[in-house]
């Protein structure tokens, strides 16, 4: 690789149109029109670099400024998006220089101690310093072999209805889920017209997307958003029902519409491509092998700034451990950390005895969000035990009650 010449340059709203169609041809896909407006108005040009040769946009890279769920909480995040390199101009070093000055500007910044992005391959981010946080289950199952415990007389009841018009509605259940939720983002309305956005170009033969509401002695307290597709051969139907996201804040809205979701007539199949690792329906359903999971990567997290970010979320259990980090990128993360946390607070200073722990800071990208081992990492050669016992002590500390999971792809 040798290091590109060309400069890197902060964007201007007039140059959305460009930048979408040009990454248009590195994702080998049309822009459709609709998408290409609601993306519009999510675009945060002062946020994205681009490089241009001539005239001829050749890279960008860019991030959107929302919330992130973490354990206990949540903390701004840089959530990083709509990166690309021209296929005359790959592996020249542009991708590296974005991301170093984009790293640079987030960690000046000093309002976002961590960046995180959906990667469209899993070996680009890592030597950046972005750590696989949370991953997803690939859900593709036969509903015709599922079955789910009866309903029980108090489990409310189902409406249907069109996304956009129960938009209020969505807002409200989710953002009570969220409140517990590592790996979910903040929804603002421009974020909701993105979610709820059903452009006819990208349904693959499928019906408009709708939405199941459950209505509980409460209201609404779930939903769930899908889609179906009618496949027929020799032996009938053998439909398909593509499901989006299911939320709900109490146990029987979730069951009521599973139950529904499998068991639509004329359908036979599943797809539930952003599962979590840890979704009930795998504990609901009679026969799980059926669901046919396949366990893929979801966010990756970079933490910007050690300290800030180590403060930022809980701890399942108490914690007091000196971690020595080193960052090749961001060298202010680079040194001994003392991490004092629990369940309520969590404090992270420079560290003045020995470090128990030693790892790189693409490390605490993954323990980030409560879904890696340490342990496990250890055992990868990737944490060192400075002081024996501390992975048995800090272990448990960086795990959560809830698996990390991952919405809507940015
Ligand atoms: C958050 C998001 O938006 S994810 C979307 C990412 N974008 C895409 O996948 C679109 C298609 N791909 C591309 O546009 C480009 O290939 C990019 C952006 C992934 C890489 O851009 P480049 O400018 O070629 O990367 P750059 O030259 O800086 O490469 C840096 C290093 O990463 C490696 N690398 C970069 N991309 C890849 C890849 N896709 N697979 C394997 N290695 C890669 C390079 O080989 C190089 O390694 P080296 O330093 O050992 O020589």
């Amino acid at each position: 690789m040798t290091t590109s010449p060309l400069p890197i340059q902060t964007a201007r709203a007039e140059d959305w149109d460009e930048i979408n169609r040009t990454l248009g041809q590195l994702f080998h896909h049309a822009v459709d029109p609709e998408s290409h407006e609601i993306e519009r108005a999510i675009f945060e040009p002062e946020r994205a670099l681009l490089v241009r040769d001539g005239t001829e946009l050749v890279a960008s890279a860019a991030a959107y400024t929302r919330e992130l769920g973490v354990p206990g909480g949540a903390v701004p995040a840089a959530h990083v998006t709509l990166v690309g390199v021209a296929p005359t101009h790959r592996r020249q070093g542009l991708l590296t220089a974005m991301m170093r000055r984009q790293l640079r500007e987030i960690h000046d910044a000093r309002r976002e101690p961590v960046a995180v992005l959906w990667a469209s391959e899993g070996r680009i981010y890592p030597r950046f310093g972005y750590g696989m946080a949370s991953q997803r289950l690939q859900v593709t199952g036969e509903t015709i072999e599922l079955r789910l415990p009866a309903p029980t007389p108090d489990e409310g009841r189902l409406r249907l209805g069109r996304p956009a018009d129960r938009q209020p509605d969505l807002a409200r259940v989710y953002e009570q889920a969220r409140a517990n939720r590592p790996g979910w983002s903040a929804r603002d309305d421009r974020w909701w017209r993105y979610v709820l956005g059903d452009p006819e170009s990208q349904r693959g033969g499928a019906t408009e997307r709708r939405v199941v509401l459950h209505e509980g002695p409460d209201g609404v307290d779930g939903y769930g958003l899908f889609r179906t597709k009618g496949e027929w051969d020799g032996a009938g139907p053998k439909g398909l029902t593509s499901v989006d996201e299911v939320v709900a804040t109490s146990d029987a809205a979730y069951r009521a519409i599973w139950r529904m979701l499998l068991s639509i007539d004329l359908t036979r199949q599943l797809s539930f491509l952003r599962a979590a690792v840890d979704e009930p329906l795998l504990r609901l359903v009679n026969e799980p092998r059926r669901l046919a999971a396949r366990l893929v990567d979801a966010l990756w997290v970079r933490v910007v700034d050690v300290p800030a970010a180590l403060a930022a979320r809980r701890y399942a259990t108490d914690v007091d451990v000196v971690i020595e980090v080193t960052d090749d990128l961001l060298p202010e993360n680079t040194g001994r950390w003392r991490l004092q946390g629990g369940s309520k607070t969590a404090h992270c200073t420079p560290a003045t005895g020995p470090a128990d722990l030693a790892c790189d800071v693409r490390c605490l990208g993954e323990l980030f969000l409560g879904g890696a081992g340490l342990t496990a990492l250890a055992d990868a050669g990737r944490v060192r035990e400075l002081r024996p016992g501390a992975l048995a002590a800090a272990g448990p500390a960086f795990t959560w009650h809830r698996a990390p999971s991952a919405m809507e792809i940015f």
